[in-house]
């Protein structure tokens, strides 16, 4: 598809989008289980809960096994565990996507400059974007705690936007789930969606966008 003309930069989801990091999920999340002496998850929870930050998943991953107030109990221990083997196997169970080297070289060329806006911690979204090669394209990375809010606020949208220096109708969102679509819509942004993401387990198509790509690579220059 074609990007919007007059487009003044791009803002990139990072998991679901840039790289398939399900994998990393389940062997970090397990491993937090296993410490616990809780169930293993599978890869399918995952995919349907991915995509509204770390906090969001260790909570649903202990209620697979506990009420309430167990996973207000366990939550403290529950996130340590899960820092600590999340950091020691970043980007090992994970791939980068087909065509989003070649996409994001693509929309650098055009001299648009882009920012990796993810609900990931930073400190998970850096050095996992370094590893995979893909961090020297981005002049910003922004993670779920990088802003007071996360998406689908628009807050770290409008933010993102005054870093680039763009003003939020011609700065495209590229994102994978629904998540991405609403804070793209409240903060003003157009927005793409990738087919390939997580989006909480949904079709993405039934997510109202302005298109949808296979591949990064497809966004091609407007005409
Ligand atoms: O929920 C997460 O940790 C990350 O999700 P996102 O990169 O799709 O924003
Ligand atoms: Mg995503």
């Amino acid at each position: 598809m074609r990007l919007p003309a007059g487009l003044q930069a791009v803002i990139l989801d990072l998991d679901g989008t840039l790289v398939d990091t399900a994998g990393d999920f389940v062997v970090a999340l397990n491993l937090m289980l296993h410490d616990l002496g809780l169930p293993a998850i599978d890869h399918g929870f995952v995919a349907r809960t991915v995509g509204k930050g770390s906090e969001h998943l260790i909570r649903q991953t202990l209620a697979q096994s506990q009420d309430e107030a167990g996973v207000a109990r366990l939550y403290d221990q529950a996130w340590a565990r899960y820092q600590h083997h999340y950091l020691a196997i970043n980007g090992e169970h994970a791939a980068v996507y087909p065509g989003v080297a070649e996409g994001l070289a693509r929309l650098a060329a055009l001299g648009l400059p882009l920012a990796c806006l993810t609900n990931k911690p930073t400190a998970f979204a850096r050095p996992l974007l370094e590893r995979k090669g893909l961090v020297g394209h981005f002049r910003h990375v922004f993670g779920g705690d990088a802003f007071e809010r996360k998406k689908p606020d628009p807050l770290p949208l409008l933010k993102a936007c005054e870093a680039l220096g763009s003003v939020p109708a011609r700065t495209l969102m590229v994102g994978d789930s629904l998540n991405d679509a609403q804070a793209a819509r409240a903060a003003g942004c157009p927005v793409v969606l990738v087919t390939y993401g997580y989006n909480h387990g949904r079709p993405v198509h039934e997510v109202p966008a302005d298109g949808y790509v296979d591949r990064l690579d497809q966004l091609q220059p407007a005409g």
